[in-house]
């Protein structure tokens, strides 16, 4: 589009075998570097909160992934090597969780209860945090700036993993009337209890807001992770041996995200036999693995032709994978979030398809709304009209209609290694049709472009999206946890029309509307996550084709998350909103096309050293599955550029 097309295509490649050789380097620590270090001493008598702000420090002042890798892997291995116990509760700490996401147990402490309790425990006036907050974008900075100009009154007892970790758990879990002051209580004890010559309360602050951000991927986690645990057996371990242990590390997290299982396993077993140990199993959600978009028929014939391949209608409902064992039904959501309460009437109707002798399994599927007089498909827009919480059976009037697309675990057994063939007919011989309720995922054997744009056609009459494409055989055929993969491709009705996929964009920053629309936001700031730097980038402004009921009801959900600055993560640009919002509300929206940008940061120095925009954002809906982190990101941004 701006290159030539020629040249677009090798800095493209430029990039990814770049990216290849990070990803290499990552997992092959240096072992001499790793070896040369004297083993910690074994006395002590905990994990200290400054041991691991140190690390913190050391990771956020670098940028090569190999040194972050190398400090976290030393770090845990002091761990294991002394305090095994708190290596669990250690590594919650470094990636900012109490627990695995399905349980749904978040930190995030709002702006204001953290600045009352920064004024508090600094004795500076809110009218100053405030102001400090407003130049430096990140409230753990200007806490720990004005306790270094404190004069520590008494030496408390230093703060410690274990202590630090059950605090938060208290933080996170506190409800009722009395609970805003509970916190701040607790707050306030361990800020006092931190040490001003640490980078203590920096990192307590951003642990409370539940934004670590110190540039530490989760890939890097668990390759740290695999290396302490290998090097901890083995001291002289290979490169050989730290790289098969990542592997192991990495393939059965994707298929059981739970540190509270993996652990355990590790520090017992180390990583031989983990896979038999640990493995997919009903009730804990896995990833699930997600498509590439094409925008014409030919594409998808470019790519599979010759090989056997399944055409499935691509259903517009929010995903549901079904977990079922000991007699109970399970809803998770794309986000691996417990969707069994919002979901109520599927956990009652479920069992119904469900055939004799099935013990347990794990189904992957779509959850769409129906209208059963006229046995249509719904439009998304209804489902969002459920309530989300205390749903009550009898009170639904929005009904659901199960589309199931994939077995991923049958009667004990995890079917990821099994052909797509076979994992589809196992699921059309264990489960039956439930009208109105329950069915397979309309399918087809296609073969020609005519064909495909035949039942691409037949399916937007059905009220779908568009098709799924997925190979059949072999090992392009298994199911790959969390991987995007071109082993299934989306063929929506809207990229016929050249527009390409949507994207899903965070809400960073807003603009009073003017005239009418004087009491709510007029036009917002959207921005794109980009992975590797933990950063928001502004992608575009987005203002026209809102209803005043969208205007209303945005501003409702928007205006709680308004911050006192851009967070130092925001890569604005020129873009100059009124007001900022914490990143939380995600948005799905349609472009006409995507363009270099003088203004906004999307991908810049992907492509070139400018930003990339979007040309007439078009607002489709609010993606509440989605974390600002699952946002489009910039890689998906700067490789649409080429559509
Ligand atoms: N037959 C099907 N096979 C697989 N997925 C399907 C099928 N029918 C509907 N889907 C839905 O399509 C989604 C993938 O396409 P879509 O573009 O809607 O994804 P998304 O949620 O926006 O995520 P992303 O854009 O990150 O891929 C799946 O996550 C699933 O919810
Ligand atoms: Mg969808
Ligand atoms: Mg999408």
């Amino acid at each position: 589009m701006f290159l030539p097309k020629q040249q677009q295509k090798a800095l493209a490649e430029d990039k990814v075998s770049d990216k290849k050789s990070a990803v290499k380097n990552d997992n092959a620590i240096d072992k001499k570097t790793t070896n040369k270090k004297s083993l910690p001493s074994t006395d002590q008598d905990t994990i200290t909160f400054a041991q691991l702000t140190d690390t913190f420090t050391k990771i956020e002042a670098t940028t090569k992934r190999l040194e972050i890798t190398d400090y976290l892997t030393q770090f845990y291995k002091q761990v294991i090597l002394t305090k095994p116990e708190e290596l669990l509760m250690t590594l919650y700490l470094t990636i900012n969780r109490l627990c695995p996401d399905y349980e749904g147990l978040e930190l995030g402490i709002g702006e204001s209860i953290l600045i009352k309790a920064v004024v508090e425990s600094t004795g500076r006036t809110t009218a100053k945090v405030k102001e400090e907050l407003k130049k430096v974008g990140d409230l753990g900075t200007v806490a720990q700036s004005a306790r270094k100009n404190q004069p520590t009154m008494f030496k408390s007892k230093d703060l410690n993993v274990p202590t630090v970790f059950k605090n938060l758990k208290e933080i996170a879990t506190a409800s009722g009337s009395q609970s805003q002051t509970k916190k701040i209580g607790i707050i306030m004890k361990m800020l006092t209890s931190c040490n001003s010559n640490t980078n203590e309360v920096k990192f307590l602050i951003r642990l409370l807001e539940g934004k670590l951000r110190i540039g530490l991927a989760e890939k890097t986690v668990v390759v740290s992770l695999a290396n302490a645990i290998v090097l901890s057996n083995n001291e002289d371990a290979t490169k050989e041996d730290l790289e098969r242990g990542v592997e192991i590390v990495k393939q059965v997290y994707s298929e059981l995200p739970s540190y509270d299982l993996i652990i355990p396993a590790l520090l017992d077993g180390g990583v031989d036999n983990l896979q038999e140990r640990c493995h997919l199993t009903p009730g804990i959600p896995l990833k699930p693995m997600l498509a590439k978009p094409t925008k014409a028929v030919t594409e998808v014939l470019d790519r599979f032709e010759g090989r056997s391949f399944t055409c499935e209608y691509k259903y517009d409902g929010e995903r549901a994978q079904i977990h079922y064992h000991d007699g109970k039904v399970k809803v998770f959501s794309r986000n691996s979030e417990d969707m069994s309460m919002k979901y109520p009437d599927l956990v009652e109707q479920l069992p119904r398809a469900i055939k004799p002798g099935v013990k347990n399994f794990v189904i992957d599927s779509e959850a769409v709304a129906f209208d059963k007089q006229t046995k249509k498909i719904l439009p998304f827009q209804e489902l969002t009209r459920r309530k989300r919480k205390d749903v009550k059976v009898e009170d639904i009037t929005v009904k659901v209609h199960i589309f199931a697309f994939d077995l991923l675990y049958f009667n004990d057994k995890p079917l990821l290694h099994e052909d797509l063939t076979r994992r589809r007919e196992m699921l059309s011989d264990n489960f039956e049709t439930v009208e109105d309720e329950f069915a397979m995922a309309k399918s087809m054997e296609a073969q020609s472009t005519e064909e495909i744009q035949a039942f691409l056609e037949e399916s937007v009459k059905d009220s779908c999206e568009g098709l799924m494409v997925k190979m059949n055989q072999g090992e392009s055929a298994w199911y790959t946890p969390s991987k995007r993969s071109m082993n299934w491709l989306k063929l929506k009705k809207d990229y016929l029309s050249g527009v390409g996929d949507s994207l899903d964009l965070v809400v960073i920053g807003g603009y009073y509307g003017k005239g009418k629309r004087t009491n709510v936001y007029g036009a917002y700031l959207l921005a794109c996550y980009d992975q590797d730097s933990e950063s928001y980038q502004s992608i575009c402004k987005i203002g026209t084709g809102f209803s005043e009921e969208m205007l209303d009801s945005h501003y409702k959900l928007l205006n709680p998350l308004e911050i006192t600055a851009p967070k130092s993560y925001y890569k604005l640009g020129s873009a100059k909103p009124d007001v900022y919002f914490e990143p939380q509300a995600v948005w799905e929206v349609l472009t006409a096309d995507l363009s270099l940008s003088p203004v906004y940061t999307a991908a810049a120095g992907e492509i070139s050293e400018r930003g990339i925009s979007l040309r007439f954002p078009r607002f489709i809906r609010v993606r509440d599955d989605k974390a600002a982190d699952d946002a489009t990101s910039s890689e998906q941004v700067s490789q649409n550029i080429y559509i």
